[in-house]
Parts: C-alpha cells; structure tokens; sequence
C-alpha cells in the first residue's frame, strides 16, 4: 500500500488547536494499517511571519507542491493587525491557494441530526439539511490587480480592488458544479451579481452554456447573490449545489455554516488539476473558519470541522471513501452521544477541543 505525504500547516489561534485533533486520527490509522500517512508540519501565517518575516516561505510552498495533500488550520489575528497587506498572515493563504491552483472550493453545509437544535434557524427549516457551495476560490477580487490604496493630490486616499473572470475560470468552476450535481440531487444554483456586475453577466452567460451544452439533465437556477443569502436563511433545503465566485462564495458559506449549528462544523476541500509530482490532484483541506481569536488557547474550539475536512481528503486525494464514510459516522455518532463543544453546546455542558477529539477517535475505532 502507498505510503501519502502530507503537509500540515497550523498556523494561528485555533488553527494549531484543531490540527492536534485532526492528527490523533491520521496516527492512528497509519498505526492501524488502514491507510498509511507520513506527515510534516511547518509554519505558516502569523507564526511564520514572526520566525521568518513573511506568512509563508518559499520552502513550504515547495513543500506543498510536492505534497499528496496540504491541511490548513487558519491563519491570522490581532497581533499581525498593523503588518502590511503583503505580509498579512491572510496572505500566506492567498499565495498557497494560488500555487497550488486549486480553483474549486467545496464547502458541504449539513446540518446533522443531533444538532438541528443547535442552528440558529427553526428545526423544521433545518432538518436533513446537505447542500453544497462550489466556490470559485483562485480568481476574483481577492486576486487581481490593481489591488491598492493611493494617496491622491488632495491627500485624501483612493482603494481599489478589481473583479475579474475570464471565460475559461467560469467554464472550469461551472463544470465541478455539475460533476458534483450530478453526483447528488442533481440540481445547481449560480449566484452572481449580473444586474450591476459585469462579471456576473459573462459568469451566468457561461455557465447558461456549459449546462446546455454538457449537463442538459442537470437543473439550473440563476440567483442573484444577495437573494442567494436571504433564501439561504428562508428556506435552505431549496438549494443542492450553489456554486459562485470566490468572494460571494467566501460570504455565502459562513452564513450556511450557521444553519448546521457553527462555524466550526463546516470543513472544506480546494481541488485543483492533477499535480504532475504526485499523479494525484493538487490538494488544500481546511475548515471554513478562522484562527477565532476570541477563544484561542482556551481548548474551546471545536475540531469538528478540520477533522470533517480529513474525510474530505479520504474522499477527494486518497480514495478512501469506505474510511471516509466512517470518519463521518463517527462524527455523528459522537453528536448523536450528546458530546458538544461550546459552540454546539446550547448552555449545556461542554467538553473541550482535545476530548471531543478523543471522541471521535474512540467511535471511529468501533467502527473498523
Ligand atoms: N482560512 C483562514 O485561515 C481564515 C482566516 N481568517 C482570519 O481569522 C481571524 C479571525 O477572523 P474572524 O472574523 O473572527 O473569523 P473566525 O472564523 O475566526 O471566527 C468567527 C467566530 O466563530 C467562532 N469560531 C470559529 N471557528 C470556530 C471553531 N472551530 N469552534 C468554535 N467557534 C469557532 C469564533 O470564536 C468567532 O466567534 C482574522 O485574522 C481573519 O482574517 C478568517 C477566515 C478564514
Ligand atoms: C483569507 C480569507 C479569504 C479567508 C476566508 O475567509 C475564507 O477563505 O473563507
Ligand atoms: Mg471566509
């Protein structure tokens, strides 16, 4: 059996945290034989800016392109608030996504049994709850240029951040949409802005075409992206796929993450093209959130969503889906036992990062 390199990168805040969590559960499936991982951690963010002077070096980018896949923790906060926009810890993850070109971003909302008390919508709205944001995640605003702050003759200051898509980034994000639709309930919706946006125009132009032309069985809805958010929040169980660019993607996705219980439910996978090195797709696993600096160090965190995204990886780098499947049950069963971090807790007892990662471990190996 072949031997998988992984990369972790912690990061900052909750990021190392978590990362703790998600490793207890690849050691023990490398130490059981069930799948073989060989890992390396290195620096990344905040705490590479601090040992190195910039959020990420050369060498770790290296390192990622050579990797079977990469995991993320997150990166950022207060202490790296003043540092200039090219060192921001954020930028570290900018450069890693963009090396990498994993340009599809998928970010699974479910909304699990035991916690349909936990979202902050009706339970009825929310019960049985699975869609999915494709997002865009390598284009777009947080990317192309000019990107800058002026000082004018006047001295007051002029921002500017620029919105691009070309035919070929749509095309490209349109047909994971469809692939992955096809694989579900078959239905996708686009969220774009093409009543004010001249991108949002040539992306519903696009994928308009890449639906007729190459998944004719598949439903496709235009929705504009501030609606996208509403009916998010009004009925959610309308949508299957949404898939959308990588700034509304970024936003759409923490509001769908409240409809599962918490930000800290929702891992995600960034998939790029095959990586010549390791025959296997270029690879990104992180939870949607952030270093959460507002509970970091405090063992409040939950890990739920960085350990969802190794079963991401089983699923999407290592085809491992029946070790997936069962990483996932353990999750739930670990839900469905009561087990809950402060997040999910609703008042009710908590435990902390560290033991409800032991949980999800001791359930997952009930079930092999
Ligand atoms: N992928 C990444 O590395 C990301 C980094 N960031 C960065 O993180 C820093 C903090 O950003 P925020 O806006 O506060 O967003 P955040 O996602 O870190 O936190 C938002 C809220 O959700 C809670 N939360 C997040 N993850 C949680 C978890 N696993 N368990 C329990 N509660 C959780 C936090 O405590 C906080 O109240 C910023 O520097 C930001 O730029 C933000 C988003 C993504
Ligand atoms: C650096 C940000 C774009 C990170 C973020 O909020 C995200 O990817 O969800
Ligand atoms: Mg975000």
């Amino acid at each position: 059996m072949s031997t998988y390199k992984l990369l972790l990168l912690p990061g900052d805040g909750i990021g190392t945290e978590i990362m703790r969590e998600m490793e207890k559960i690849t050691q023990w499936l490398t130490a059981q034989g069930i799948i073989f991982f060989e890992t390396e951690t290195d620096l990344v963010g905040g705490a590479s800016y601090d040992a190195h002077g910039t959020p990420v070096t050369d060498a770790v980018v290296a390192q990622a392109l050579k990797a079977d896949a990469v995991f993320m923790g997150a990166v950022g906060g207060p202490k790296w608030a003043d540092v200039g926009f090219a060192n921001r810890p954020e930028a570290a993850l900018l450069r890693l996504r963009a090396d990498l070109d994993v340009f599809a971003n998928l970010r699974p909302a479910i909304c699990y049994p035991a916690l349909v008390g936990a979202s902050s919508l009706k339970p009825e709205l929310v019960e049985g709850l699975d869609i999915l944001i494709v997002r865009e995640l390598t284009s777009g605003v947080y990317f192309r240029e000019p990107k800058e702050i002026v000082t004018l003759e006047d001295g007051s200051k002029r921002a500017t951040d620029t919105q691009i898509y070309t035919t070929g980034e749509i095309e490209r994000i349109a047909k994971v949409a469809f692939e992955l639709a096809q694989q579900r309930r078959n239905k996708v919706s686009s969220a774009e802005k093409h009543n004010v946006m001249a991108s949002g125009i040539l992306w519903k132009q696009i994928v308009t075409q890449v639906g007729k032309e190459l998944y004719p069985s598949v439903e496709l809805e235009h929705v504009l992206a501030d609606n996208c958010a509403m009916q998010l929040v009004r009925q959610p169980k309308q949508f299957d796929v949404i898939v959308t660019d990588n700034l509304f993607g970024d936003i759409l996705s923490d509001v769908a993450a409240m409809l599962t219980g918490s930000l800290g439910m929702l891992p995600s996978a960034s998939l790029g093209n095959t990586n010549p090195v390791t025959g296997r797709r270029f690879a990104l696993y992180e939870p949607v959130h952030g270093s959460a600096p507002d509970i970091a160090g405090q063992n409040a965190a939950n890990p739920l969503a960085m350990i969802g995204s190794l079963a991401m990886a089983l699923r999407y780098s290592f085809d491992r889906g029946d070790v997936a499947e069962k990483l996932e049950k353990a999750i739930i069963n670990v839900l469905a036992n009561g087990t809950r971090t402060r997040d999910i807790a609703d008042g009710a007892q908590a435990v902390g990062t560290s033991a409800m990662g032991d949980a999800v471990l001791a359930e997952l190996q009930k079930l092999f």
